[in-house]
């Protein structure tokens, strides 16, 4: 797991370590962490137009440094490349600069110009081989402000290799939200902890690959406020079969989904919940979807339904609402599910029911939610937009107003559950943004809740591996020359299906 911190926990675990350590120690620690990433990449040659090998020494580094202490940590920072041979540049944004960082750069030899200098600081954006992004850190406030917005533009636009110092300029710390210009960076080097914003998108977009520098703030911080789940915490928390382990203790889903209209998101809901290990599935649907399912999923157990669902037998958790319609009849089988004590899935159609229903959500048992922004944002009462734009914030709204497990998907899919951190899923591809792939994503999750998973696990493990099938489905088999984000194709919902096998065997390795 990675764990990230909000501004605020950051700040008094700073006060708490500086109050026991010598002055500048942490700037000094930070600057070393920084200058190391960046001397690994012009070693490495991915820096700019330096060859391989040609390292540190000659390299042009440009820094924006801005009046804070992120400029300062750009300055010493640039002081330690100066000294190993550098050339470099600092332009110096904003009403002041880091007097101790700034004299530490010019007795390195490095040079200092203004940003009201915009030919000169043009001209060695142009010519740099690697840019340090210390403009603006966790103090930034709201959209960057001139010049910092002109610098984040010229930077962005350059061959240069960028490297953001703590978080990239622009990206709000604690959410990742962007208003107006903001640096994109190919590397960030974040300091203490992750910051919130480095994970969710808009701001997990433009940070690049992250880097964490640890500089001793690990005691003093406290829970964290976001956590991103790698593999090993997957492997836990997707319910495996055991040894004594039949097909009724793997858990039972069932899957209510589709109609005499739609049922093509009933295929695949079913062939999520296969593949993610269910014992067995029961389905239950008008009788067109039935046929379907039956044809394409015959280890499914189906049924023929109207409004009830009393003849479908034993399962332990409900997966309702792909295409299942949003009138009457669909509306008798959703409260019938969610007047259960079992734990329940509620996507797409079902979701659309619940927005004007919102009572059958009033239930003990454990609810999942699992909307794109437009469903969210319906049942929010906003509009989609404003829920892309600060995903944390309305995913931690709709798990407070509506009692449930909410997992918004989208660019990067955040899941929320009150008086827990969000968790953010690290996997997908927007080959995922095809029809039918919520689908599966629905029944994978209702194969874990089924197994006994609780339904923030059950929803991060549902995210993570159907997002990782979706890569593997999109990026083809691992032989080729090419990284897998260069290779892929596009996807449909049924490649997914057939690429969750694949998903589960990288997490035990
Ligand atoms: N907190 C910590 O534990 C540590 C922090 N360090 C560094 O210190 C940074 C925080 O330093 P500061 O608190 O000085 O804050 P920053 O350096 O992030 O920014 C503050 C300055 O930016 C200006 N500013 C704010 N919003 C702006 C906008 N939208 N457009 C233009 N200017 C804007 C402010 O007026 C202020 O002068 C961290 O990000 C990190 O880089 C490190 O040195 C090590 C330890
Ligand atoms: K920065």
């Amino acid at each position: 797991m990675r764990y990230a911190h909000e501004v605020d926990k950051v700040r008094a675990a700073e006060r708490a370590l500086m109050a026991r350590s010598p002055e500048g120690a942490l700037m000094r620690r930070a600057a070393a962490g920084l200058a190391s990433v960046c001397a690994g990449l012009l070693r490495s040659g991915r820096a700019g137009v330096i060859g391989p090998g040609e390292g540190v020494y000659g390299s042009r580094v440009v820094l924006l440094a801005g009046s804070g202490d992120n400029g300062g940590d750009a300055l010493y920072a640039g002081a330690l490349l100066a000294r190993r041979g550098a050339h470099v540049t600092a332009v110096l944004a904003g009403s002041k600069t880091h007097e101790g960082g700034l004299a530490a750069l010019r007795s390195a030899g490095g040079r200092s110009l203004d940003a009201d200098d915009p030919a000169g600081s043009v001209a060695a954006i142009e010519a740099a081989d690697l840019i340090i992004d210390g403009l603006l850190g966790i103090g930034g406030r709201g959209g960057l402000r001139e010049p910092h917005a002109t610098l984040a533009g010229h930077a962005s636009r350059s061959v240069a290799t960028i490297v953001a110092c703590d978080l990239p300029s622009g990206v709000d710390a604690d959410t990742g939200v962007v208003s107006g210009a903001a640096v994109r960076a190919d590397v960030t080097v974040t300091f203490g902890t992750y910051k919130p914003g480095l994970f969710v998108d808009p701001g997990a977009g433009h940070a690049g690959v992250v880097e964490l520098v640890d500089i001793g703030l690990g005691p003093y911080l406290g829970d964290p406020d976001v956590v991103l789940p790698q593999a090993a915490d997957v492997d836990l928390w997707a319910p495996g079969p055991s040894r004594e382990s039949n097909k009724y203790r793997r858990g039972v889903p069932g899957v209510v989904a589709g109609s005499k209209t739609f049922t093509g998101a009933a295929v695949m809901s079913v062939g999520g919940a296969i593949r993610g290990g269910a014992g067995m599935v029961r389905f239950a649907s008008a009788e067109h979807s039935v046929e379907l399912v039956r044809h394409r999923w015959p280890e499914a157990v189906t049924s023929v339904v109207d409004t009830s669902l009393s003849e479908v037998g034993r399962v332990n958790a409900w997966v309702a609402g792909p295409g299942l319609g949003t009138g009457e009849h669909a509306e008798a089988l959703l409260a019938e599910v969610l007047g259960t004590d079992l734990p329940v899935l509620v996507d797409a159609d079902g979701l659309t029911v619940v927005a004007r229903r919102r009572d059958l959500l009033w239930r003990d048992a454990p609810t999942v939610l699992t909307p794109h922004a437009g469903e969210l944002a319906r049942l929010l009462g906003t509009e989609a937009d404003q829920v892309e734009a600060r995903r944390l914030e309305h995913v931690r709204r709709a798990a407070e107003e509506l009692g449930a497990t909410v997992l918004l998907k989208g660019s990067t899919t955040v899941i929320a559950e009150v008086g827990r951190p969000v968790r953010v899923n690290p996997t997908g591809t927007p080959r995922l943004a095809t029809a039918g792939s919520g689908d599966v994503l629905s029944g994978l999750i209702g194969a874990f809740l089924s197994g006994g998973a609780s339904a923030i696990d059950a929803a991060a493990a549902g995210a993570y591996l159907h997002g990782l099938a979706g890569r593997l489905a999109a990026s083809g088999p691992a032989s080729d020359e090419r990284p897998p984000d260069d290779r892929e194709a596009p996807i449909s919902a049924y490649d997914v299906i057939e690429a969750i096998p694949a998903a589960f065997r990288t997490l035990t390795g």
